[in-house]
């Protein structure tokens, strides 16, 4: 039956008018950037303008929940001032590893929706249990608490090679970033429904 979307499907929607952050991690960067152009590809494809998508960065998966909730609030604050808020890292250090929008591009509206990325890579300890089980109610929280759809963009794998498949790198698997930008492009203009 046609109604029947299979798992996963996601709705095409115009994202023209749409306003998406994207923030992600710093660590394993070969397959952060790939996971990043992905999500960039597809909501561009929607026709989000690359001046409506602001890119910042974070030391590591950690971070993600609260860097995302600074972004928001950050831009909740400036679109009341009508002041720009732009690429760059929102804790302090070096900026985002793509060249998105900078500061007197950006616009000032609020965003309608924000995509976490970050890739976490099972070691020895339990440290990644941790990370992982911390970001990813971290995330969900941040996303409850402030009503703008935060987009759940962490790999948490057991290889690098589970992990460069999941970016689509190397012609192997698929680009789940691609999959992230669609999200967040629906999501956000259910948010205005
Ligand atoms: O340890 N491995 C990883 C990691 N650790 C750093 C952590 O997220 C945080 O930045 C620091 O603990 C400082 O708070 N962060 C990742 O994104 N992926 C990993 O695989």
């Amino acid at each position: 039956m046609d109604s029947l979307k299979k798992p996963g499907q996601i709705e095409a929607h115009d994202g023209s008018s749409l306003r998406v952050g994207i923030v992600h991690a710093r660590w394993n960067t070969a397959v952060i950037e790939p996971l990043v152009a992905g999500a960039k590809k597809t909501l561009h494809a929607a026709g989000v303008k690359d001046e409506n998508i602001v890119v910042q960065t974070v030391p590591g998966s950690w971070e993600l929940p609260i860097a995302v909730q600074r972004l928001y609030s950050a831009s909740q604050v400036q679109s009341s001032k009508s002041s720009s808020l732009g690429a760059g890292d929102l804790l302090g250090g070096s900026t985002d590893l793509s060249k998105s929008a900078t500061a007197s591009s950006a616009s000032t509206a609020a965003f309608d929706a924000i995509i976490a990325i970050g890739v976490l890579i099972k070691g020895e300890t339990m440290h990644f249990e941790y990370i992982a089980d911390a970001a990813s109610n971290g995330l969900m929280r941040v996303s409850l608490d402030s009503g703008v759809p935060v987009i759940f963009g962490l790999l948490t794998v057991l290889n690098e090679e589970q992990a460069l498949a999941r970016a689509g790198v190397g012609g192997k698997g698929h680009n789940h970033g691609e999959d992230w930008g669609s999200a967040a492009v629906e999501l956000g203009i259910k948010r205005r429904e």
